[in-house]
């Protein structure tokens, strides 16, 4: 196969940040995909629904001349969200989920949850008009281990919400342990993941083996092969469950080499022609479309974009890093020569 058509692909799972980061990076995501779910981890963060407005205005606003891109907004849950703010945000049509961080779990989630049944009404409220929650599934119990926190979080959290909240819309955020694929696989269709380019491209050796490798570094932090294996095996399956979100997360290089490095892949320029890659080599090209520009509109009750993309069979011509007025960032290496462009 030399070329591939699919319907025009969302990302479930965004960073867009703002000012001068959100300006150069923006383009990279409205180039290959129709819309986003954009996560709200500002600082301060996106909390209520006026915030929200505000920060889609500005997204809109950054938007190059000529280029159509729709975001999708989120509120972060804190443990003072306001049920109504929250379901007025959600009938207006402006929020498309509400995005849990345990507190501490990962980049600017300070002011995320740690007495989950503070936010038992909001849930309950949710569970009512059908507005998805978005989950970053990791403990944040310093006693656990790193690379197990998303199976505990799993056991001690997300399933008691999940029973104690019938009918609640759940997405597992960038998942990357095969428990995460086991449970997911175990539910009914109020369970949804989402999986990153990153997690089905490497394995924590690429982080830890032969020297650091800071840009390989992002939270949930990559697990062992068996692992990135399983998550291959799930994106891949054609199981509507499971779709796109990149975890797109941009940090400049001078955060990336830090003592206390920050977590994130930039992944928005090529996910695109790795994803095709991967699916190639998987030999489930096939199943691509599902995956980037279906089974995330069907979970989220939205209709699949009538655009469409075309892969073609060359190298693309992609930067290995970009520049924004805060500094270079770096793009995500897969590690193998791409060959797949978006045409
Ligand atoms: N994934 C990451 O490693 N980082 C994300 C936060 C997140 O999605 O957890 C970020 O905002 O930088
Ligand atoms: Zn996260
Ligand atoms: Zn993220």
């Amino acid at each position: 196969m030399t070329t591939l058509t699919i319907a025009r692909p969302d990302d479930w799972h965004l960073h867009l940040r703002d000012g001068a980061m959100m300006r150069a990076v923006l383009p990279w995501t409205a180039r290959d995909f129709a819309r986003a779910i954009i996560m709200p981890n500002l600082v301060p963060p996106v909390v209520t629904g006026a915030q929200a407005a505000a920060y889609r205005d500005r997204i809109l606003a950054a938007l190059p001349d000529g280029m159509t891109f729709e975001p999708l907004m989120t509120l972060y849950l804190t443990e003072d969200t306001d049920a109504d703010d929250v379901a007025a945000a959600h009938t207006s049509g402006l929020v498309k989920a509400v995005k849990l961080y345990p507190a501490g779990a990962t980049t600017n989630s300070a002011s995320g949850v740690t007495n989950f049944d503070a936010v038992r009404p909001v849930l309950e409220r949710m569970a009512e008009i059908g507005l998805p929650l978005c989950v970053h599934g990791e403990v944040t119990d310093h006693d656990i281990d790193i690379f197990d926190r998303e199976a505990v979080f799993i056991d001690r959290i997300l399933d008691p919400i999940r029973r104690a909240t019938p009918g609640l819309r759940v997405v597992m955020e960038h998942i990357t342990t095969s428990d995460a694929v086991d449970y997911a696989r175990a539910q009914d269709d109020t369970l949804g993941a989402t999986i990153t380019t990153h997690h089905m491209v490497i394995n924590r050796n690429h982080i830890l083996a032969g020297g650091i490798k800071p840009h390989y570094y992002c939270l949930p932090v990559a697990k062992r092969e068996e692992h990135r294996l399983a998550l291959r095996a799930a994106a891949t399956s054609g199981e509507a469950r499971f779709f796109l979100g990149t975890d797109s997360a941009p940090h400049t290089d001078a955060n990336k080499f830090l003592p206390c490095g920050c977590a994130g892949c930039f992944t928005a320029p090529n996910t695109l022609p790795i994803l095709a890659q991967v699916f190639e080599d998987e030999g489930a090209l096939d199943r691509l479309e599902g995956f980037t520009s279906k089974h995330g509109p069907a979970f989220y009750g939205l209709p699949v974009n009538t655009q469409t993309l075309t892969l073609t069979k060359t190298a693309p011509d992609l930067p290995g890093h970009i520049d924004t007025d805060d500094g270079p960032v770096t793009v995500f290496d897969p590690g193998f020569d791409l060959t797949w462009s978006v045409s």
